[in-house]
């Protein structure tokens, strides 16, 4: 089963030298199981902050996080995280950098009866993101883009029930995040697992998610959920549906009621 996530009140305030800094504030989000939810908001809004919470890397001040009904209280189990900066090992291949997290986990991937299995998945994986062949090369022989398509596999080799993504196609350049889209709608297609999208993109949000939580500037607060409008499976095609403009519509004057926005 996929998770379901709950979001309860959620605060959350750094001690600093300087003094305290609230990055959250009243922070309640539901998600269900399968779901693709997505978060924008501005710089600074506390968007990597709720993914570490959630992922169980950072305490909330206040609230609580409650994942299938139980409450959050390490590390949120069955999920995994892919972030904007891939945080690939410089001296493994790449398949050995898809079978990494299994060797933390103590699934010895070099363990006879789990080797064939998993360097099978691994290679499978690999062939489904566009990178039949690539299995013996070593990151730094790869684009940005590919660098970031193994992190996302090495993510899924753990078959997350839960994927938590901050801003994982950020530094890469437009025709490659476009691409990026396109193979993420089919991994989640395939595997169902519930996800939450970091971005600073409002189509990117609106095209492949079911909803869009837009947030205001610190304190992060939810202005908004947005329902999104669009049918499954997508592909370039929904882009082109009146209601995704209507969507982009939508979040740009919350931002323009904000001041996050301002038009020349
Ligand atoms: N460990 C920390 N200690 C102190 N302040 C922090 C810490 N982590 C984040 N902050 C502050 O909390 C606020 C939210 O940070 P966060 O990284 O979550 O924002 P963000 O929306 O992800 O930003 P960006 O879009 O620029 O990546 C910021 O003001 C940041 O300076």
């Amino acid at each position: 089963m996929t998770t379901k996530l709950e979001l309860n009140n959620v605060g959350k305030i750094f001690n600093t030298k300087s003094g305290d800094v609230q990055a959250l504030k009243n922070i309640y989000l539901s998600i269900e199981p399968g779901e693709f939810l997505s978060v924008v908001g501005p710089s600074g809004c506390g968007k990597s902050t709720i993914m570490r919470i959630i992922a169980g890397l950072e305490k909330p001040s206040s609230g609580e996080v409650v994942i299938n009904e139980t409450p959050l209280k390490k590390i949120a189990e069955g999920s995994a995280v892919v972030f904007q900066k891939d945080v690939l090992l410089a001296w493994r291949t790449i398949l050995e950098n898809v079978l990494f997290p299994l060797e933390v986990k103590g699934i010895t991937w070099f363990h006879r009866e789990n080797h064939q299995t998993n360097r099978s998945k691994a290679l499978e994986l690999l062939e489904s993101v566009g990178l039949k062949g690539f299995e013996d090369k070593y990151p730094h022989e790869l684009s940005g883009g590919m660098r970031q398509r193994v992190s996302i596999c090495r993510a899924l080799i753990q078959d997350p029930k839960l994927l938590l993504m901050d801003e994982p196609f950020g530094a890469l350049d437009a025709l490659t995040r476009e691409q990026m889209m396109y193979d993420l709608l089919k991994l989640s297609n395939k595997f169902g697992f519930t996800t939450v999208f970091i971005t600073h993109s409002i189509e990117e949000a609106i095209f492949l998610s079911d909803k869009v939580v837009v947030m205001s500037g610190r304190p992060g607060t939810i202005l908004k959920e947005i329902p999104i409008r669009l049918n499954r499976p997508r592909n370039a095609q929904a882009r082109r549906q009146p209601a995704f403009d209507e969507h982009v519509q939508e979040v740009r004057t919350i931002f323009k009621s904000q001041g996050i926005l301002a038009e020349a």
